[in-house]
């Protein structure tokens, strides 16, 4: 099973060696605005799922909001400490 850790590891590799085909690297290249607005949109479907879907999807759409997440942190050049100091 993979881990936010790992996921983070596998986005921040694929931000430099740009493998064809990468959703994260055509993520990236639509730039911060673009991704912030994907993650409004994962937040609005983590709540929708929460409210009137069962656990499974919630969760589901959690994963997503936190990819999201990752990806804008990797477009910011931000780390996992950078967050982590924060929490
Ligand atoms: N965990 C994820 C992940 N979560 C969400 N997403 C993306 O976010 C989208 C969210 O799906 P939705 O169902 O909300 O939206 P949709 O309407 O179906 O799709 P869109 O039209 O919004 O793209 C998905 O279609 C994926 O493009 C992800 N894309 C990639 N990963 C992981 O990231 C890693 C790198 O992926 P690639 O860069 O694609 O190789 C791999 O380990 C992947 O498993």
């Amino acid at each position: 099973m993979k881990t936010f850790e790992a996921l983070f590891a596998e986005l921040s590799e694929k931000a430099v060696s740009r493998p064809a085909g990468s959703g994260t690297v055509a993520e990236l290249d639509a730039g911060v605005h673009a991704i912030g607005k994907k993650i409004v949109e994962e937040a609005a479907e983590v709540w929708m799922a929460a409210e009137h879907e069962g656990d499974e999807r919630t969760a589901e759409e959690i994963s997503q909001l936190l990819y999201h997440l990752q990806v804008l942190m990797v477009a910011r050049g931000l780390t996992l400490d950078d967050v982590y100091a924060h929490l």
